[in-house]
């Protein structure tokens, strides 16, 4: 793996005023092709960490992208390469599902085209759309979706720019069962598509159904970090999680979790 096609960050640290939340964290060889599912406890720092990454929160260290520093680059070329869903779905804004995925297309420098009207651009946020199952939304305003619909809009938001590196923050905690295994299998193809993807997701069993690799924060450091049969372990589940819990391989190779109750030492907020 060259530098050109890995994501190195580089002893990142992100502070709320005084209170330094991600403290010097190092992740290095997230590379093209891959799923990386960031998980770990409430509070642990998995958005702030995204935020920073995305260009949202100043933050110091290195963040390099295909041989680029992100930190070097202006918001606008970041933007181009890097597109980041959020967690909180913005609510009151009056676009259409359609109006907001072309928006998104349009302001990335790698847009198709500046006319509005353009047809490239219709016809790539209307395939992005199909693609998530909503094209019969296209036309509804995005304050009048349910909070799932509003997270599928979300992510074609995202999706719609194909993004070096897609940043997703809890992509599938709105949706039910089918539409999580269907925005995972997406999620899945586009970082199969020689780009970067890394997912904040709060479902391990989902994580280490369709993540290469699993990177465990808590109190804002890696804890753990590897393919899932590695990351996802008893021994993490109660150091980290505050849980007792087995893991075990079901028959078709998937890992399962049984959490069987409260680890009694543990307090695991940040
Ligand atoms: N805007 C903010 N100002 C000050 N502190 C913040 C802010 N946003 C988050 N924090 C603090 O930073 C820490 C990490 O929060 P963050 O939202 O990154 O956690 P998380 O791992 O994404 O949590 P969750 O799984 O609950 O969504 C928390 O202690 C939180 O209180």
């Amino acid at each position: 793996m060259t530098a050109a096609d890995a994501f190195d960050i580089v002893d990142l640290r992100v502070r709320y005023g005084r209170r330094e939340v991600i403290g010097g964290l190092n992740l290095s060889g997230i590379r093209r092709g891959s799923l990386t599912a960031l998980v770990g406890p409430n509070a642990a720092g998995k958005s702030t960490l995204l935020k920073a990454l995305a260009g949202l929160l100043p933050a110091s260290g290195s963040i390099r992208l295909g041989g680029a520093d992100l930190q070097r680059l202006s918001l606008t070329e970041r933007a181009a390469r890097v597109a980041f869903m959020p967690q909180q779905i913005p609510v009151g804004v009056s676009l259409t599902v359609l109006e907001a995925a072309m928006a998104a297309l349009k302001a990335t420098p790698t847009g198709d085209a500046a006319d509005p009207s353009d047809r490239a651009v219709l016809s790539r946020a209307m395939a992005v759309l199909s693609r998530f199952g909503i094209a019969e939304l296209a036309l509804e305003p995005l304050d009048r979706l349910s909070g799932g619909q509003r997270q599928l809009a979300s992510l074609a938001q995202a999706v719609v720019r194909e993004p070096e590196l897609l940043l997703l923050d809890e992509p599938t905690s709105a949706l039910d069962l089918k539409h999580q295994l269907r925005v995972m299998r997406i999620v899945r193809e586009i970082a199969s598509s020689s780009r970067m993807v890394v997912a904040v997701l709060h479902d391990l069993a989902l994580a280490a159904q369709f993540a290469d690799r699993i990177v465990v924060l808590s109190q804002g450091a890696v804890r753990a970090d590897g393919p899932p049969e590695a990351a996802v372990t008893h021994t993490m589940l109660r150091d980290v999680y505050g849980v007792l819990a087995r893991v075990e391989r079901c028959s078709q190779g998937r890992l399962q979790i049984m959490v069987d109750g409260e680890s009694p030492t543990q307090d695991n907020y940040a």
